[in-house]
């Protein structure tokens, strides 16, 4: 039996995989809006193909394609996904997980997230059986650990972090926010501690936000759960696209979401700093989510290269550190850029002069 996913980031850090939703909609497989996961059963090969390129560009953890799995949301408002059911969804999701996971040394996560019956003002026990639901679909597929993510609602949250709990797996839970707090109000510090007394034995942020603000986010975590004395790991799972301009539902109140994302997604570089930031900040997961792409995830892996016992990952084969392989161009300029302080120093043009470089966020307060 390998280590599992607390011993590992007891003894160093974990690479987390990228955001599957976005990139599998690009690539025809997952339709925006509903964004569930039916392409596990639908279109299993693009799902195991995503996996593997994330596994070769450095993550240590296969997430289950189970986002938005649950009953009620595979059905919402017509959704056809629903016709598979969940259990399929859930298990066939874990097997493709598995069988990539088995091709290296990661470890495979069940995940659920926020609920319509939540949003509808469902009760505890209406919400918690949806949760029982696809944890009940983990633990037949013996995942390894549980992933309780994208939840704006710390009390959600909590309810599903009780319900992965009885598992006896380990539990990582990540909010949608930033270091205002829950849309609730409840303080992002506060909403730390509440994961942390559920259960949670990761707890952080994923999504919505760009690295930048899901740092300082983490910082208020990490300070609300040591002035608590709770001593828990940190993961950071940041969209990978830039946006300051995000107020506090983040990048689905920025008028671009999600068609027109592409000229704030983060270069390679941008992942350099995010996770020597997020390694400083003694964040231990370290991943990712929408916007998100392989090479993302790579030049995490490059970075920490040294914290991670000097092996690079497969997909660095083609990929010198910090551009290196220019060094082979035709053009001397071009091979003049073969540098780090070429690549990290660059500040690049968007190359639309007519664009801002901010949006106006939509303010909205209602999610249903
Ligand atoms: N682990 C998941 C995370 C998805 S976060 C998706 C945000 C969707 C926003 C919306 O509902 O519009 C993934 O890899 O896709
Ligand atoms: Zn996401």
């Amino acid at each position: 039996m390998g280590k599992g996913i607390l011993e590992r980031l007891d003894e160093g850090v974990i690479i987390g995989d990228g955001g599957f939703v976005v990139a599998l909609e690009k690539r025809g497989y997952v339709q925006a809006g509903p964004w569930t996961p039916e392409a596990v059963i639908e279109h299993p090969e693009a799902v195991l193909e995503l996996h593997r390129e994330f596994l070769r560009a450095g993550s240590d953890v296969m997430q289950c394609f189970t986002f938005y799995a649950s009953e009620d949301k595979l059905t919402v408002r017509g959704n056809k996904a629903g016709r598979h059911g969940s259990t399929n969804i859930n298990e066939a999701a874990c097997l493709l997980a598995r069988e990539v996971a088995n091709e290296g040394d990661a470890l495979i996560a069940g995940g659920m997230s926020q609920t319509p019956t939540y949003a509808e003002g469902g009760s505890k026990e209406a919400v918690q059986e949806h949760f029982q639901k696809q944890a009940d679909a983990f633990t037949k597929c013996g995942v390894d650990f549980l992933i309780c993510e994208y939840f704006e609602h710390a009390e959600e949250a909590c309810w599903a972090v009780e319900i992965c709990k009885k598992t006896g797996l380990a539990v990582a839970a990540t909010l949608c926010i930033n270091k205002e707090g829950d849309v609730d109000g409840v303080p992002t510090s506060e909403c730390a501690v509440r994961l942390a007394n559920a259960g949670a034995d990761i707890i952080g942020i994923n999504c919505n936000f760009d690295p930048d603000t899901v740092l300082a986010g983490v910082r208020e975590m990490k300070r609300g759960l040591e002035e608590a004395g709770l001593k828990r790991h940190l993961i950071t799972q940041p969209l990978g696209y830039r946006t300051p301009d995000a107020n506090k539902h983040g990048f689905v109140d920025i008028p671009e979401f999600p068609f027109a994302m592409e000229p704030r997604t983060l270069t390679r570089w941008d992942c350099h700093r995010y996770a020597r930031e997020a390694y400083d900040l003694g964040v231990r997961y370290i991943g990712a989510c929408c916007g998100f792409e392989p090479y993302h995830v790579r030049a995490i892996a490059e970075e920490l290269v040294t914290e991670r016992g000097g092996k690079l990952p497969l997909a660095s084969e083609k990929h010198e550190m910090w551009g290196g392989g220019l060094k082979l161009h035709t053009k001397p300029w071009v091979r003049a850029r073969a540098s780090r302080e070429y690549w990290e120093n660059l500040r690049p043009a968007t190359g639309r002069p007519e664009c801002p470089a901010y949006s106006k966020p939509s303010s909205h307060d209602i999610t249903d």
